[in-house]
């Protein structure tokens, strides 16, 4: 096994965790005779972009050290080439990572980058931009612009931001057209892009979906009566979604939703951030072009 060279971004922002004591963790972990290290912290959103796309050649390995956003950002750049993408998830969801079966304990996330073992995995392109865990429109994308918003992180602010804003919450119109099949043309409470089966926090929205078929899973809710949302919140933490009569879901390689009323009220997210939305939205499948440092 030849050293591999290994870029850490840290995003101090992501999640609820300190990050400080990552730098001595990793000087424990790592098996200098297989990865040397550099680090570098992010100053401002959209930071870890700018360092994965001008030092992705100069690296065998990007490390995102976050949540779902700040992986997104790093693997962008990394998509089509030979550089792998490492994970630390110290996110509030960490979705990706959880799907993946990363570790969530941080000393054993480092130690495995040690084995280099990797897997190919797919990307999902939105209009121009891409995203790898899930995006959507409707009342998760509303609650990840609020939650953006918000200085809180974790796991129960997001819980309680939900619950306050699940009963005032309208929904609006879209057309889904998959594979160029139409499917529906009324207002759901929201639509999920997944490409790994769920947001985070173990929430599958897409319990059938799998990270390397070159397909995405596109899952629809409609509004759900209040006396329901104790069962939605069971089968979405027990990967039941499916038998409940208010879901729906399809899988295709191409897929395009088609606002019908004004775009510039709705809210959408990649991978759990708000994206500005001004246009119907054109989603198509990269196939297994993104390496990840995982267990094979
Ligand atoms: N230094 C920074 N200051 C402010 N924002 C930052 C900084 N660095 C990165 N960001 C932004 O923070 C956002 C949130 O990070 P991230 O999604 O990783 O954490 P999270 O929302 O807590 O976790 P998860 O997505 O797993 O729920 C990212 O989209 C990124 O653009």
């Amino acid at each position: 096994m030849k050293t591999q060279k290994a870029l850490f971004i840290i995003n101090p922002k992501s999640g609820t965790t300190q990050k400080k004591g990552v730098p001595a963790l990793l000087d424990y972990c790592l098996d200098s005779s297989k990865i040397s290290y550099e680090i570098f912290y992010t100053q401002y959103a959209g930071h870890g972009r700018e360092i994965a796309e001008k030092e992705k050649n100069n690296y065998h390995m990007i490390v995102a050290v976050g949540g779902d956003g700040t992986i997104n950002e790093i693997a962008g750049p990394l998509i089509n080439s030979e550089t792998t993408l490492g994970i630390i998830p110290l996110g509030s969801g960490n979705g990706l990572a959880r799907h993946l079966k990363i570790p969530l304990n941080t000393k054993k996330a480092i130690s495995l980058l040690n084995d280099q073992h990797s897997k190919k995995i797919d990307t999902i392109n939105f209009n121009n931009d891409i995203f790898v865990n899930v995006a959507g429109v409707g009342f998760d994308a509303h609650i990840a612009s609020l939650f953006a918003e918000s200085k809180k992180r974790g796991f129960l602010s997001y819980g309680m931001l939900a619950l306050q804003e699940i009963i005032k919450f309208k929904s609006t119109g879209y057309r889904l057209i998959i594979d160029g099949e139409e499917k529906i043309e009324k207002a759901p409470f929201l639509i999920s892009i997944a490409n790994s089966s769920q947001y985070g926090n173990n929430a599958h929205i897409a319990p059938g979906a799998e990270i390397s078929d070159g397909l995405m899973d596109i899952c629809i809710m409609q509004k759900i009566p209040f006396w329901y949302y104790p069962s939605l919140i069971f089968h979405l933490f027990n990967g039941t979604l499916t038998r409940s009569r208010y879901y729906k879901t399809w899988q295709g390689k191409e897929a395009l939703i088609h606002l019908l009323e004004d775009a510039e009220k709705k809210s959408i997210h990649l991978d759990g951030d708000p994206y500005p939305l001004k246009e119907d939205i054109k989603l198509s499948v990269n196939p297994l072009s993104l390496k990840v440092a995982c267990k094979i």
